[in-house]
């Protein structure tokens, strides 16, 4: 559980005087999530999510903001950010950047069978495509140079058989982001942590996609890669489950064809997917910062998905 900022519905009631949302009438802060403090918000118009940024810069937040409002503009199924009355999407909070989006119907599917993974998969293709003409770039911040920076942090604390395994990928990696194929790949806005906890279901419905925060621009592959090493995995194996993997991608690719390229490099792409949080796992277990509610995600879990995803053909991407 992590809320970080204490916030009051005393503090934000001359703060929310700026957006067109009438008073707040409750505050309630949200025990899950790891990077930022969220609050559903209750105002006179409706219900909200405020969020305040603990990582991120008021410099890296349009990005992310203005992203959203481009794809819910769109038709993509994403919180829409609510402006002040200067037009502004992000404004400070006890000194901290803070936005309001509006709140998605439903509940996160965390059991996910076949009908909810073609939703997935039919709707990322989607954002990838809307994303297309998004004039604003950042380059994904947990991207190979992160990677870099995060593994001798790490390396230190690890037994010998798992930093072998981890210096290897790293190796493997490297060469992969330097190659002519890589090279080839579409890029452009990725969500680039779609987990089943950041997607909202109505029962079989997706409602929409949320916690974009860790958004940038990366390849789209590496955006499926991330997707289904979380969707269509058995969370005790680590092994694919092939009836989602095959409705995600059969639904991704009805929307935004894979290439050939893309077939190529798939296997070396689902090994990157694993290794960025394998890595920010260990990273924030061993680097931890202070908040008031805190659980750490379980590392080993993408160490196994790892070694599956390196010993373990991958499937194809379209038939
Ligand atoms: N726009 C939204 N609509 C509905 N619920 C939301 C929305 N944004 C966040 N939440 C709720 O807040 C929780 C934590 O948000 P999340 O963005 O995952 O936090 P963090 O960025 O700290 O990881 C989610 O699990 C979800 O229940
Ligand atoms: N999805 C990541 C961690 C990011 O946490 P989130 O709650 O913001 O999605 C992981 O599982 O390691």
């Amino acid at each position: 559980m992590a809320v970080f900022t204490s916030v009051s519905l005393d503090d934000v009631q001359p703060w929310i005087a700026q957006f067109p949302l009438g008073r707040a009438t409750a505050i309630k802060g949200i025990a899950s999530g790891i990077e930022n403090s969220n609050f559903f918000l209750t105002t006179e118009r409706g219900e909200y999510v405020l969020t305040i940024f603990e990582n991120l810069s008021f410099d890296q937040l349009p990005f992310y903001l203005r992203l959203m409002e481009h794809l819910a503009a769109r038709g993509v199924l994403v919180p829409a950010p609510v402006p002040n009355d200067k037009g502004e999407l992000c404004v400070p909070l006890h000194g901290k950047p803070a936005a309001i989006v509006s709140k998605l119907h439903g509940s996160s599917e965390l059991a996910p069978r076949p009908v909810h993974c073609a939703e997935v998969g039919a709707m990322l293709a989607k954002m990838h495509l809307a994303g297309r003409d998004f004039p604003l770039h950042q380059p994904n911040l947990r991207g190979l140079a992160w990677w870099h920076g995060a593994a001798p942090a790490v390396l230190p604390h690890m037994a010998e058989p798992e930093a072998a395994l981890l210096r290897a990928e790293m190796h493997f990696q490297q060469a992969f982001h330097a190659s002519a194929l890589y090279a080839r790949l579409q890029q452009g806005p990725v969500h680039a942590d779609l987990f089943r906890n950041n997607v909202m279901f109505d029962g079989e419905r997706l409602t929409g996609f949320f916690d974009f925060y860790f958004a940038g621009c990366d390849t789209w592959l590496f955006d499926v890669a991330v997707t289904i090493n979380d969707w269509c995995v058995d969370l005790d194996t680590g092994v694919l489950d092939e009836a989602r993997v095959r409705a995600f991608l059969d639904a991704y690719h009805a929307v935004r064809p894979f290439t050939a390229d893309e077939q190529e490099a798939w296997q070396a792409m689902l090994r990157a997917g694993a290794l960025r949080f394998w890595l920010s796992r260990l990273y924030d277990l061993h680097q931890p910062r202070e908040a008031e509610m805190l659980t750490p995600h379980d590392p080993t879990h993408f160490e196994r998905i790892l070694r599956e995803r390196i010993a373990t053909p991958a499937p194809s991407l379209y038939q």
